[in-house]
């Protein structure tokens, strides 16, 4: 029945906003009713896609509508605090694309809003859910490596993709590249380690393919140093090919290896596996359920959906997706001014 179903409203109709909707309409208590983008272009490929939702240019327009409960925000990161704080204000739940915000003070109001307001703000961490990276989390949140002590994080991939207008190729819209992608990998490393203490500072270095861009760093290595002595290592490079993610994690008595590899990150057909020692033999975990990002983003969306009706826990808060900016923008500073940077907690 529709009518138990969740209304979602969508802003912003772009590369991964599509996939937002696919996973809206998907979703079994779930459904599409509004869809915001900017262009006609946009509005008119989202009008054919989706004959039954309310298609609009003005995002303002959908957030009076009355049947939407919670609204997706999947606007390039510039215009996360402004289309988010307008969604808090209107009354809606919010379910916000990553990077939370492109500064501490966007993130701050946005946790105060939706407290004032009384509604849920969930950031899109969405690697959170995910079937291989969870089960990483849940042994070691079960005691099977130990104390977690050491935590490694690494991507290579294929270039960003430039966005509408190129707008993530603007360092003034995208903030900078470390809020793009690293930011999972700082999100995912905190969560690891999250029983051996808090992000405190972080070493990073970074540089530039393009000699006139030095701002859009295609490498970019951290280490990030805990609370209690444990630490982790998140690395990329943009400048390699396909998508290949490596998680390594050990403990006092035992490590786990995760990888997952695709012809690109939106892959339905990836290769992945987990592998664990328990200090004397080495297993592979068996991983049923298939793992990536467009899976994550359909578990994202049906869980957004159970925590508005059930109330049931988020999967990642507006504090954790302000942890993750705070870790980004303290990497951002190191490379400013060469050495570690404190990380601020609020
Ligand atoms: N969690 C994850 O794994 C991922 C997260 N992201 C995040 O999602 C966000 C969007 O990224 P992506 O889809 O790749 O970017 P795109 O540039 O492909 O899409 C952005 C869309 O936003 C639309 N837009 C811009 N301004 C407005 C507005 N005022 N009202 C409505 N729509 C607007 C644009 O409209 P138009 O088409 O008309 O120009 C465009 O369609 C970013 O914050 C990015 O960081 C992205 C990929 C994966
Ligand atoms: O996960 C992701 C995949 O790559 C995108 C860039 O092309 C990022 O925006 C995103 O966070």
């Amino acid at each position: 029945m529709d009518d138990n179903k969740v209304a979602y409203g969508l802003i912003g109709f772009g590369a991964w906003g599509k996939h937002h909707a696919d996973a809206i309409a998907k979703a079994d208590n779930a459904k599409l009713v509004a869809i915001a983008a900017r262009s006609d272009a946009s509005a008119a490929a989202a009008r054919e896609m989706y004959p039954d939702a309310f298609v609009t240019t003005d995002y303002r327009e959908l957030l009076s509508r009355g049947e939407v409960t919670v609204v997706d925000v999947v606007v390039p990161s510039y215009l996360h605090h402004e289309v988010a704080t307008a969604v808090l204000s209107a009354g809606k739940h919010l379910l916000l694309e990553k990077p939370m915000g492109v500064s501490l003070g966007e993130c701050d109001s946005m946790i105060d809003l939706a407290k004032e307001r009384d509604r849920l703000l969930c950031v899109g961490h969405e690697l959170r859910l995910s079937s291989m990276w969870g089960k990483a989390k849940e042994m070691i949140e079960d005691g099977f490596i130990g104390t977690p002590q050491y935590c490694l994080v690494e991507l290579s991939r294929n270039p960003y993709r430039q966005g509408a207008d190129g707008w993530r190729y603007d360092i003034h819209r995208v903030g900078n590249w470390i809020l793009e992608e690293p930011i999972h990998f700082f999100d995912l490393a905190r969560w690891y380690l999250a029983s051996a203490g808090e992000p405190k500072s972080v070493y990073a270095t970074a540089n530039s393919r393009q000699p006139d861009h030095p701002e859009l760093q295609d490498n970019f290595s951290a280490i990030m140093h805990l609370d209690g002595g444990a630490y982790a290592v998140v690395t990329q490079t943009l400048s390699a090919f396909e998508h290949h993610q490596t998680a390594k994690i050990t403990g006092t008595k035992g490590a786990l290896w995760a990888s997952w590899s695709g012809a690109m990150d939106r892959t339905r057909h990836p290769t992945f596996s987990l592998r664990a020692f328990d200090g004397n033999e080495v297993t592979t975990i068996p991983i049923e359920k298939p793992t990536g990002e467009l899976f994550e983003l359909e578990d994202q969306i049906v869980r957004v959906a159970d925590a508005i009706q059930n109330g049931t826990a988020l999967h990642c808060t507006a504090e954790d997706g302000r942890w993750s900016v705070a870790m980004c923008l303290a990497a951002t500073e190191s490379i400013r001014i060469g050495a570690a940077a404190e990380i601020d907690r609020r």
